[in-house]
């Protein structure tokens, strides 16, 4: 094998679009020669219908082009042996769940909510994209075990990982890497699992599934205070907990359970977010057609409750684009970024990453109830 250094320093320009990793790192290069002009590349896809096939030909193709002695490019695309497969593997999957190593670098962002219907799955899709526009690297775990709906909501209802022996990729919608429990499932059917069913899925979502380096995790939680919650604690013991309400004193009430769940597993509830907080009429005015001051409410009785500073992260506007959005599969964030509600997403989304080293989950010093 001969590989010309001038065209190992371009290749390692190179991506796989999947593994997010130069293909020079990858054992991906089988050999480049530089002779009269012309470079002669192997290059070797993991699988033999690697869906990105086209985009790796382009982009090792341009990056060889940009060489300033090359004038022609000869390409040839080969597959690894099965051998080469499994040497990859074993330098990438770890068999324990990156995300709960101590060391881990990785915000884990767990969105949970009393009750369906309060914009959790649409908000936490659009949280996540706005993220990624930022220029972070963005997972996004669907534990909706009730209904996936975010493969939906980010354009990709029929999208399924791309899987390299027992290694998973997730597949990635508007920069950001997705993985739905609906994607294991026939027919995207609701799961009945319970308890240890749900724990082991998880457990090997966050095992097998090759996210690569993420600065955010954010998981999808069911409505309530169910089984998934306890087994995010126990998997990934650093995550944090976001709750999602509507303005509605019922509806924070309900919530207050979800949230006040981390007193027994002992997670940070890092703040709230008040959806559907108020319409913009077309005359400027403003209803709060669910009421108000369900999101500071339940703020307070989250304080109150786990002795820890929790505050209202904000409020998200009613807009029908953002529905519009959901059903399209481009959040709204996406299409509209310039919207009331995209920029209150924005927002939130900022406060949650560059958080300062501040209060939010430290134990205040009220005793609990
Ligand atoms: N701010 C908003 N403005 C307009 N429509 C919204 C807003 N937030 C959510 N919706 C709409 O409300 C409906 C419920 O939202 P979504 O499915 O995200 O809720 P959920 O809390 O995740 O529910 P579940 O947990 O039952 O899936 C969807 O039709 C969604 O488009």
């Amino acid at each position: 094998m001969t590989i010309e250094p001038r065209l190992l320093e371009a290749l390692s320009r190179v991506q796989d679009p999947e593994l997010r990793r130069p293909i020079t790192e990858l054992g991906m290069v089988d050999s480049a020669t530089l002779s009269n002009g012309t470079a002669k590349v192997r290059v070797l896809l993991t699988i033999a219908g690697c869906p990105m096939r086209s985009t790796i030909e382009a982009d090792v193709d341009a990056a060889l082009r940009a060489v300033a002695e090359v004038q022609h490019v000869e390409l040839t695309l080969g597959v690894m042996s099965p051998e080469q497969r499994a040497e990859l593997r074993e330098s990438l999957v770890s068999r324990s769940i990156p995300f709960s190593d101590p060391a881990s670098l990785t915000r884990v962002i767990s969105i949970a909510s009393g009750k369906g219907g309060v914009g959790k799955s649409s908000l936490t899709a659009n949280l996540a994209c706005a993220m990624a526009t930022d220029g972070l690297r963005v997972g996004l775990i669907d534990a909706d075990v009730h209904g996936f709906s975010i493969p939906g909501l980010l354009g990709i209802p029929h999208a399924s990982p791309t899987r390299v022996d027992e290694m998973i990729l997730p597949p990635v919608a508007h920069g950001v890497k997705v993985i739905s429990i609906g994607m294991f499932v026939p027919d995207n059917k609701p799961v009945i699992w319970r308890g240890p069913m749900l724990h082991r899925a998880l457990e090997q979502f966050l095992t097998d599934v090759h996210f690569g380096d993420l600065d955010v995790l954010l998981l999808d939680l069911p409505p309530g205070t169910g089984d998934i919650a306890i087994s995010v604690s126990q998997l990934l013991p650093g995550s944090e907990l976001v709750v999602i309400t509507t303005p509605q004193a019922a509806a924070a009430q309900v919530a207050e359970r979800a949230g006040s769940i981390a007193v027994s597993t002992g997670q940070k509830v890092i703040g709230v977010i008040e959806n559907m907080s108020w319409l913009q009429l077309p005359d400027g005015s403003t209803m709060e057609v669910f009421g108000s001051g369900g999101g500071m409410e339940l703020a307070h009785r989250l304080e109150l409750v786990l002795g820890t500073e929790v505050p209202l992260l904000g409020q998200v506007a009613l807009d029908p684009m953002l529905r519009a959005g959901g059903d399209k599969g481009i959040p709204l964030v996406i299409s509209h970024p310039e919207a009331p509600a995209a920029l209150q997403i924005t927002a939130i989304a900022r406060a949650l990453t560059h958080r300062p080293r501040g209060l939010a989950g430290r134990p205040l010093g009220v005793s609990p109830r």
